[in-house]
């Protein structure tokens, strides 16, 4: 039988136990695929000690990263630690020791990936990262591989599984936030601070590292614009779902022909979208191209198992390309040049929930100010607020630019007829 492969893990957490998993429960199919035998031969942990949930020979487990990056039994790293400084530099290290490396580490791709991948290039070694965007779901390969042959001009989609899992049981079963979110750290899908899910910053991650692939274009992490869901409101939910919509928290990158957009918000979909339907740590995203038109890739965006599966799926293509030695020949320069778009050049509809004296010619101020920076409603709603002199009013407008969207809002709070600015969304996927 051919020699076996050697994988090193640098860590055996969540992703970690089900990388291990899979290696044990589908060695043959393994076998079968790559023609020869898989096998783990050192584990990098914190705690040597700790129960663990996938049982391995202790031996392999080390608390000494050296352990894995050096042994020379290991042929490729599986990063699934997390971490970013000292992680970039353990993988450099094991790269220059010419291991091929599979991460699912979006933190790191987004802010290091050129330059990772530049060193996995120069020492002719594979470095792949399915498992950093969208967990179970095959993007990266979706992009890279079948609609290579395309022009890629919109992604959209879930890419958080985390505050996705937060907003439909919010949604569907009325629960408290700070519940969920502890569901959702039990059930191992958030990070290890949950502040980069709920506010944004590990979908902005994904968003980045998937239109930087998508359009072959070098996006940076601070290109994108970011807002979490940590305000969002029963209040907010409640109207949404009256209006006819549902909340996402939305990564969108969009472009025009080479001006780009990127960024991540909640957003209201309307209830007939296909990614209202996206439930629970469930994500999706819609891809556009011209020559394919609309594809849609759906499943698992966190989680052990699915998302072991995808840095399983980047393992094997790294065992294939040893086999055919080709490894480290994937890595292109970024075709076109970054130029983000303006706020005036970018359209949308939103939803703006104001409270306001509830008195005759409030109305008029406000659809006068509307007027002035050439917004108009789509839909209305105008709700007494029991025991007080104030209303509530939740409009949908029609599509405007960002530019007049944001001066109309910093104006709306500055009247005297409108007690206070309540939330306002992008609404997308309508007219
Ligand atoms: N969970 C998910 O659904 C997904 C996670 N990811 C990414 O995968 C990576 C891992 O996530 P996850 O498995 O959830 O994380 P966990 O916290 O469950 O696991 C982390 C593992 O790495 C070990 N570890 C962490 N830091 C160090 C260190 N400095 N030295 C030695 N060992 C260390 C821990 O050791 P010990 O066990 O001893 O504590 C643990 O085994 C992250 O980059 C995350 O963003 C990507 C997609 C989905
Ligand atoms: N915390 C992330 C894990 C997968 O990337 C999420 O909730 O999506
Ligand atoms: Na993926």
């Amino acid at each position: 039988m051919t020699k076996a492969v050697g994988v090193g893990l640098l860590g055996f957490g969540t992703v970690g136990s089900g990388v291990v998993e899979i290696i044990q429960r589908h060695q043959n199919e393994l076998q079968h695929k790559v023609g020869c035998p898989v096998e783990v031969k050192k584990i990098l942990v914190r705690d040597v000690n700790k129960q663990r949930k996938v049982e391995v020979n202790r031996s392999i487990l080390t608390e000494v990263a050296s352990d894995v990056i050096y042994d020379p039994e290991v042929d490729i790293i599986v990063e699934v630690m997390g971490g970013i400084e000292d992680t970039k530099l353990q993988l450099i290290e094991a790269l220059n020791q010419k291991k091929h490396v599979v991460t699912a580490n979006k933190d790191l791709m987004a802010l290091h990936g050129a330059e990772l991948l530049k060193v996995a290039a120069e020492n002719q070694c594979d470095l792949f990262y399915e498992a950093s965007v969208a967990g179970g779901i095959p993007i990266l390969k979706g992009l890279s591989d079948g609609l290579s042959a395309d022009r890629i001009t919109k992604m959209m989609g879930i890419v958080n599984g985390t505050t996705n899992y937060i907003l439909t049981k919010m949604t569907q079963e009325g629960s408290s936030y700070e519940e969920v979110l502890s569901q959702a750290q039990e059930l191992g899908f958030a990070e290890s601070d949950p502040t980069a899910d709920v506010e944004g910053l590990d979908a902005a991650r994904k968003m980045a590292i998937l239109a930087t692939l998508g359009f072959s274009v070098k996006v940076q992490l601070d290109d994108v614009s970011v807002r979490g869901i940590s305000s969002v409101s029963d209040a907010d939910l409640h109207y949404s779902h009256q209006l006819g919509y549902t909340m996402k928290l939305i990564g969108l990158a969009q472009r025009d022909e080479d001006r780009i957009e990127v960024s991540v918000q909640p957003t209201l979909l309307p209830h007939h979208h296909p990614l209202s339907s996206v439930h629970n740590e469930y994500n999706a995203v819609y891809v556009y191209g011209e020559a394919v038109g609309e594809t849609m890739f759906y499943g698992p965006g966190a989680g052990s198992l699915p998302t072991a599966t995808a840095a399983m799926s980047d393992l094997v293509q790294v065992i294939r390309n040893m086999r055919l030695g080709v490894n480290g020949k994937t890595v292109q320069e970024p075709l076109h040049e970054r130029v983000l778009k303006e706020d005036k050049e970018i359209e949308s509809q939103y939803f703006i929930r104001l409270k306001v004296v509830d008195r005759a010619g409030t109305f008029s101020t406000i659809t006068s100010l509307f007027a002035e920076y050439e917004v108009s409603f789509e839909k209305l709603l105008q709700l007494p607020i029991e025991g007080e002199e104030a209303a509530e009013v939740i409009i949908i407008t029609h599509k405007t630019n960002k530019e007049n969207y944001q001066l109309l809002i910093n104006r709306l709070n500055e009247l005297a007829v409108v007690h206070s600015l309540e939330s306002s969304y992008r609404v997308e996927g309508g007219q």
